[in-house]
């Protein structure tokens, strides 16, 4: 599997943000915001582009633009908090949503919520979740993508465990994955170490 780390000073200095235990949920939105930007403009940068002809004020010349925009998937609910900077960077980009919760005991997805188009073949997609742990639910997000035709995921996650890349290649789905960091482990309660804590509750608060 390809993984592309990240780890230009700025996108450090957002993650820094987001592990700091005193940033309020309003920072770590902001620092997330803008990680975001730029994972995702890393995400993008082989993607195929489409020629077209531009009148400059000046001169006519070529412009380019995404040849077949990704579809954005964010995972709920941390995946939220980065579904509107991509759409930004991609307007022309289709959503779909999958809604899935962690149980605590047994880390394994709790799915909730899918809303997907129904065919996904040719179209690249990209999932956005900032936490990659387990990687239960990834592979549990590639497989719904995959069901319906998808063979192109780029998996996009402000934070990795080594446990979850492993879960993802020994899976053998066609994934790549793009992150900010690759962390040390998984403690006993399946939270990346040092990590910054639950992605959602960080977020929007706790909900247990
Ligand atoms: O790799 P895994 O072990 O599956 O863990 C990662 C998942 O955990 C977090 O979501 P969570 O279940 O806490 O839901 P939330 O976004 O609603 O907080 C995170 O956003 C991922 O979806
Ligand atoms: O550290 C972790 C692991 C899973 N989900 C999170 O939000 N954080
Ligand atoms: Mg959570």
């Amino acid at each position: 599997m390809d993984v592309l780390v990240v780890d230009h000073p700025l996108a450090r200095a957002r993650l820094t943000t987001m592990r700091d235990a005193r940033t309020d949920n309003a920072a770590f939105r902001a620092a997330l915001h803008e990680l975001t930007v730029m994972l995702v403009y890393e995400a993008t940068r082989d993607l195929p582009v489409a020629e077209e002809r531009v009148h400059t004020p000046v001169a006519r010349t070529t412009g380019y633009r995404l040849a077949n925009p990704p579809l954005l998937v964010p995972v709920l609910r941390a995946g939220l908090g980065m579904a509107d900077q991509a759409h930004k960077l991609i307007p022309d980009a289709q959503m779909g949503f999958v809604g899935l919760a962690r149980d605590e005991e047994t880390l394994q997805p709790t799915p909730y919520m899918e809303s997907l188009p129904d065919s996904l073949a040719g179209r690249p997609v990209f999932v956005l979740d900032p936490m990659l742990a387990t990687g239960g639910s990834m592979a549990y997000t590639i497989r719904l993508l995959t069901d319906r035709g998808a063979t192109d995921v780029t998996a996009i996650c402000a934070l990795a465990a080594p446990e979850g890349i492993k879960h993802l290649e020994d899976s053998g789905l066609p994934v790549r994955l793009i992150t900010a960091s690759i962390d040390e482990r998984l403690n006993d309660s399946g939270f990346i170490v040092p990590g910054l804590g639950d992605a959602g509750d960080r977020q929007y608060g706790a909900v247990h």
